[in-house]
């Protein structure tokens, strides 16, 4: 059986980002006329994903996605390619027809706890510096997209945590609390 990988650019070992990086611009993989989107700020809660809607690089069981503010995220070149994957998604993740890229996923329904927040995939990008990937969200996904068996779990579990990547899932801690406090807020049992 062979080892999953996790993701190319986490394989050998996780690299941190620049604390001082500012962005900057992600291209899709088609050949020629490139989708591309400039991102004019830092990631934050960088995360690798299993979970079947993100988009991942051929062979890798995960995907590794970030959040910007929406207002930092413009697309300056062949945004006619591009195209919405699945509109009944909270993530409208917009990927070029051509390679199948997601260039950003976008929350547009703003009761949404991270409405706001775009979700990118900084590996698209041909500057250094981004923010590293810091945990595993929805990990157990990878059984249901094709990526694992479930008797490679255990040995996916101990690689993320060897690599600091501790496997949730779901998304971890702090954004599920965020979550729960928004829909806490809305209902009224969270006062203030
Ligand atoms: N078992 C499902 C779970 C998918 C899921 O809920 N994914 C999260 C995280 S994506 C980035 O971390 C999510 O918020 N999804 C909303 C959306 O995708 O629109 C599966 O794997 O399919
Ligand atoms: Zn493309
Ligand atoms: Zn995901």
């Amino acid at each position: 059986m062979n080892a999953v990988s996790i993701h190319p650019s986490v394989d050998n070992g996780v690299r941190k980002g620049d604390a001082g990086f500012k962005g900057g611009t992600l291209q899709c993989l088609c050949a020629t006329d490139k989708v591309e989107v400039k991102v004019d700020a830092q990631v934050a809660h960088s995360h690798v994903c299993g979970c079947t809607k993100c988009w991942k690089p051929k062979g890798a069981a995960f995907a590794v996605i970030a959040v910007v503010p929406r207002d930092k995220v413009s697309v300056t070149a062949h945004e006619e390619k591009l195209g919405i994957v699945d509109d009944t998604a909270t993530i409208q993740r917009h990927a070029c027809k051509g390679c199948g890229v997601h260039m950003y996923g976008r929350i547009e329904n703003k009761d949404h706890a991270f409405h706001g927040l775009d979700f990118v995939h900084t590996e698209l990008s041909p500057q250094s510096g981004w923010e590293e990937p810091r945990f595993a969200a929805f990990v157990s996904s990878i059984i249901e997209g094709g990526g694992a068996r479930p008797e490679q779990m255990d040995g996916v579990r101990a690689r993320l945590n060897e690599l600091g990547l501790t496997p949730y899932d779901s998304l971890n801690p702090p954004l599920m609390d965020a979550i729960s406090t928004h829909l806490a807020k809305r209902s009224g049992v969270l006062k203030d």
